[in-house]
Order: C-alpha cells, then sequence, then structure tokens
C-alpha cells in the first residue's frame, strides 16, 4: 500500500525535524559559491544543497524560478537535482506556484508529481486564483501517487494584503477572506479524503497550504487555532523566516497548534553560510527549531 504524502511527511518530521532548505540559486549565491551563473553552476549548487541537506535534514524545496530562467539547460540541471533529491531519501517540494483552469493545470500535476516523470517531486506549490476547485484534478493525482500539494493561502510578501484579506461577499462562505477560504476548504479537502480513507488514520493530510510567518494569520482571516483541531490536520509550508524577518522562537504564537504540520523553510539565511558550512548551519537551524518548538 503506498504511503500518503502526509504519513510520509509526518515521519520525516518526526526523524529529522520540520526544517525544509531552499535551493534557491540567487545569482549573488552563486557568485558567493564561486560557481558561474549558468546552468552548469545551478546544478552544481543544486547538488551540493542536496548533499548538505542529506542525514541532516528532511526536506528541500527547489525555487523553480531559477532554474526556469535558463530554459532547457536549466530544467535539465534541476532534473539532477530532483533525482539526487529523491535518491538521497530527501522529500522534494517543488516550488512552482503553478495555477489554471481545471483542464490545464492537471498537466502541471502530471509534469510534478507523476511517478516517473522528468520533474518529478514529492509535492509542488500551486496558486488559486483559479479557484480550489480548479485545483481538484491535481489533488486527485497528489492522492494517487502518494504525493502533496501546498496551495498559496497568505503569502509572505508585503503586497500580498489587499487581496488575500479581501471579503468573500456571497454563498455559504460569506464573510471569509481570501485567504481564510484557501485555507478552509484545503482543510476541507483533506477531511472529506480521510473520511474516504478512514482505515489509514492518518495523521496529516497530504495536501496543504502556504502560510507565511512574516504575517499574523488572524489579520488574514486564518484562524490557525481552529484549523489546528481538524483531523488530519493540514500541512503548513511556512516561508519568512531568516531573510524576511519571521524568527523561530515565534512559531507556536503565530501557528498555535498547526506547528505540529509545519515545515519551515529557509533559503538565503541558510545557503549563505557556502557550500563548505552549510551542513553545519543546517543543523545549528535544525537545533535551534527543536527548542523553538519543545
Ligand atoms: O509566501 C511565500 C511563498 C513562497 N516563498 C518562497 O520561499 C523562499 C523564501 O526564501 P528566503 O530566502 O528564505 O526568504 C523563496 O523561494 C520564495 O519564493 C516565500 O518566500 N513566500
Amino acid at each position: 500500500m503506498t504511503r500518503t504524502f502526509g504519513q510520509r511527511l509526518h515521519a520525516g518530521i518526526e526523524q529529522y525535524g520540520p526544517l525544509c532548505v531552499g535551493i534557491d540559486p540567487h545569482g549573488f549565491l552563486l557568485d558567493a559559491w564561486g560557481l558561474p551563473r549558468t546552468p552548469a553552476g545551478l546544478r552544481e549548487f543544486g547538488l551540493r544543497v542536496v548533499d548538505a541537506a542529506s542525514g541532516t535534514i528532511g526536506i528541500v524545496k527547489p525555487q523553480i524560478a531559477f532554474f526556469e530562467v535558463f530554459g532547457a539547460a536549466g530544467f535539465s540541471a534541476l532534473e539532477e537535482v530532483l533525482a539526487a533529491a529523491r535518491a538521497a531519501g530527501l522529500i522534494v517540494i517543488a516550488d512552482a506556484k503553478r495555477g489554471d483552469i481545471g483542464s490545464s493545470v492537471d498537466a502541471y500535476g502530471d509534469a510534478w508529481l507523476t511517478p516517473g516523470s522528468p520533474l518529478e517531486a514529492d509535492a509542488v506549490t500551486l496558486a488559486a486564483y483559479t479557484g480550489t476547485g480548479a485545483l481538484a484534478g491535481v489533488f486527485d493525482l497528489a492522492e494517487r501517487h502518494g504525493k502533496g500539494a501546498f496551495v498559496l493561502a497568505a503569502t509572505s510578501n508585503p503586497e500580498s494584503q489587499t487581496l488575500q484579506t479581501a471579503t468573500v461577499h456571497n454563498g455559504d462562505r460569506l464573510g471569509l477572506t481570501v485567504a481564510g477560504l484557501v485555507a478552509t476548504e484545503i482543510d476541507d479537502w483533506n477531511r472529506s479524503r480521510a473520511a474516504a480513507d478512514h482505515a489509514h488514520g492518518r495523521e496529516l493530510g497530504s495536501i496543504g497550504v502556504v502560510l507565511g510567518a512574516t504575517k499574523n494569520l488572524l489579520d488574514y482571516g486564518v484562524d490557525a487555532r481552529s484549523l489546528g483541531e481538524s483531523a488530519p490536520m493540514m500541512p503548513v509550508l511556512a516561508p519568512g523566516f531568516g531573510h524576511q524577518g519571521a524568527r523561530f522562537d515565534d512559531i507556536r504564537s503565530i501557528y498555535g497548534p498547526l506547528s505540529a504540520g509545519i515545515v519551515v523553510s529557509t533559503s538565503r539565511s541558510a545557503l549563505a553560510a557556502g557550500p563548505s558550512a552549510l551542513s553545519d548551519t543546517l543543523a545549528d537551524q535544525a537545533a535551534q527549531l527543536a527548542g523553538a518548538l519543545s
């Protein structure tokens, strides 16, 4: 029986903690790492992050945009990095932020989540501007293959506020913010799947949301306290630490009970350590995180 993504994520967090390092080959980081700003540089950068993460933490998150810059050659480098990360037993979240009408977004699901696909990852990030219902085909595909997805709800950037705090003005979700609506609908999805598949007793759902750590979630209309009571609990991908200003010590106050299913993402604040110190830096960050969550 294929384990669900939620089960694999839960096991990974139990073993290594919730730290996830981004594979974000910014130009300034390639320079600092002594690597060229070319597809070969990206490949080397990605493989070194995989090496440093392997055996130290459990999750990596390649930022697809940096690979896309180089077209086919960038994607070829990415394919090697994804394969190496998965072969090392890391959980790979492709931060691709895909979204479209259902008939097209399904193809994104095929690309990122189908076993054997050149870009196979364990989970992909999605954007719900077309409505979370449009993403249902990807959620179904993910479930069939033991994969996952994280849907943008309250993003960490300052520009997100006006759109994501706009309120729903009709239907049975009247008064929810856009961020709250996405989080509620994803929570509902996980609960409906658990009900359909009760025998597995899942601890974490397989479809999660992105909730930026730089935000007061209640201001965005996301009630972490009530969402955290759901079974299975919706996993949360949490960017915004370090470079964007959020601190591990604030996790419990930001995410409340959702902290139990959180994936804590750091990119620049870890990667700035450079390739030879990266493994130690990740170990330090993982220890700080464990302290903050104890
Ligand atoms: O709301 C969001 C969604 C995604 N991200 C991505 O996470 C990393 C953050 O990088 P840092 O260097 O740790 O700031 C990056 O890939 C973003 O695209 C996000 O920051 N916020």
